[in-house]
């Protein structure tokens, strides 16, 4: 009923819950049915897996969680723009299938990274937190492998892939985590110098034991954790490899087309630049 009020009548309290990206997102369960949940700030996520593993459930659980967060930014790449375009409106940025924009928006977060190390340097912060009052700016990118080896020239390949890995590598500590998504777990997409940046590692089935070892890393198959022992009807079980911890084996929880558009609306209504807690 409040949400019908028209904001001028409404009272000055939300009307639902609103989160924040520094509560532990919710990713699904574990095999022992215990919630699993990840704090992302001050880490990356790199997800990767054979098309139609469960990538983009994933990816559209944690942007529903960064949505509904209305202390986080968020910037989106969706090369397919079907997988987060329910988003759209919750976005600062929402790049598609245009390599040159890519490289635009990837080289202003690039220049936002610059600017907030030299105020963090001004101020002796070695690490944002949720006290210094700068909101966190998360990139999540589905299939990177479009922007970094399909889309565009040689030319424009490599800029985006250098500005995407000084995103990864320099963008945690000054609030701004990224999640990437890959379907194609090869070392030429994922290098081992790439996949080293990313604390959590996500591999949803993949085809071969060697993917399933670039997205987690060297050594975890011959340890007994393969991606590629996940059935193909097992969609969104994966292998989920935190820092310094062994793989656990997780169902992501998954959100249905009309779920993720009740939850973007509402996300887009609480994110609008006109909410009732900035005009006091
Ligand atoms: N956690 C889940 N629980 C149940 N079903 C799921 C889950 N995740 C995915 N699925 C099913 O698998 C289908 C494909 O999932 P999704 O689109 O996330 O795969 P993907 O790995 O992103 O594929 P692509 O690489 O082609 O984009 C979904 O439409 C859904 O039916």
């Amino acid at each position: 009923m409040t949400a019908l009020l028209a904001d001028k009548e409404a009272p000055a309290v939300p009307v639902g819950s609103t989160l924040s990206i520094y509560d532990p997102i919710f990713l699904g369960i574990d095999e022992f049915g215990a919630h699993v949940n990840l704090e992302l700030m001050g880490r990356n996520i790199l997800v990767g897996g054979e098309p139609g593993g469960g990538k983009s459930g994933f990816l559209n659980a944690i942007t529903a969680h960064a949505a509904l967060s209305t202390d986080c930014r968020l910037v989106l790449f969706d090369g397919k723009l079907v997988e987060l375009g329910q988003w759209e409106d919750c976005a600062d940025e929402f790049v598609g299938f245009d390599p040159e924009r890519a490289i635009r928006v990837m080289a202003r977060l690039s220049a936002l990274m610059n600017n907030r190390y030299t105020w963090m340097h001004a101020k002796g912060i070695r690490k944002l937190d949720w006290t210094h009052g700068l909101d966190p700016v998360l990139t999540v990118i589905d299939e990177f492998a479009l922007y970094t080896a399909t889309y565009g020239d040689k030319k424009t390949q490599e800029q985006f892939t250098a500005l995407f890995r000084d995103l990864v590598a320099r963008g945690r500590a000054c609030g701004m985590p990224v999640v990437a998504a890959t379907q194609r777990p090869s070392s030429d997409i994922v290098p081992t110098s790439l996949r080293d940046l990313f604390a959590y590692r996500c591999a949803f089935r993949c085809t071969t034991v060697g993917s399933s070892d670039v997205v987690l890393g060297h050594g975890w198959v011959s340890r007994g954790y393969s991606a590629a022992d996940i059935l193909p009807t097992n969609q969104g079980e994966a292998l989920l490899l935190s820092e310094g911890g062994t793989p656990r084996s997780i169902k992501g929880s998954f959100l249905t087309d009309a779920q993720i558009k009740s939850i973007a609306d509402y996300a887009a209504w609480i994110r609008r630049p006109n909410r009732l807690e900035n005009q006091r």
